[in-house]
């Protein structure tokens, strides 16, 4: 079984950085992601209650990082993949998080970490 749930494109501000005017205003992440899930149960219920529920997952991440402030995105990938796999019981959780305001000459940067295993 290699169903995911995924969220693309929510974005979210941040308190996040090294640099000193990082650390004084926050600037939007982007976070793209896939959870593993399986989705037959909600799909043979057609219960909210058995689905891993995306808004809910969105809404949680969107709190929690509100009350961040790290240096690295690497910290705030890592976080919000651990709250994900334990809050919400996905078996695996695919994290990319972009800060598309870091760099002038540059679209986007960040990172992109797998936990658990979608195999
Ligand atoms: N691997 C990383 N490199 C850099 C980070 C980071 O979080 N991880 N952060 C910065 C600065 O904060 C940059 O995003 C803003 O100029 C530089 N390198």
């Amino acid at each position: 079984m290699t169903d995911t749930v995924f969220i693309e494109g929510l974005r979210l501000d941040a308190l996040i950085g090294v640099h000193d005017r990082e650390r004084h205003a926050t600037q939007p992440v982007l976070l793209d992601i896939r959870m593993r899930f399986d989705n037959r149960i909600a799909a043979s219920s057609d219960t909210l209650a058995d689905a891993l529920d995306y808004e809910a997952v969105s809404l949680r991440l969107a709190d929690y990082v509100a009350q961040t402030d790290f240096m690295l995105v690497e910290t705030l990938a890592e976080c919000c993949a651990d709250l994900i796999l334990t809050e919400f019981g996905a078996k695996a959780v695919r994290l990319k998080l972009s800060k598309p305001d870091a760099l002038a000459n540059a679209a986007a940067v960040g990172v992109e970490i797998e936990r658990g295993s979608f195999a």
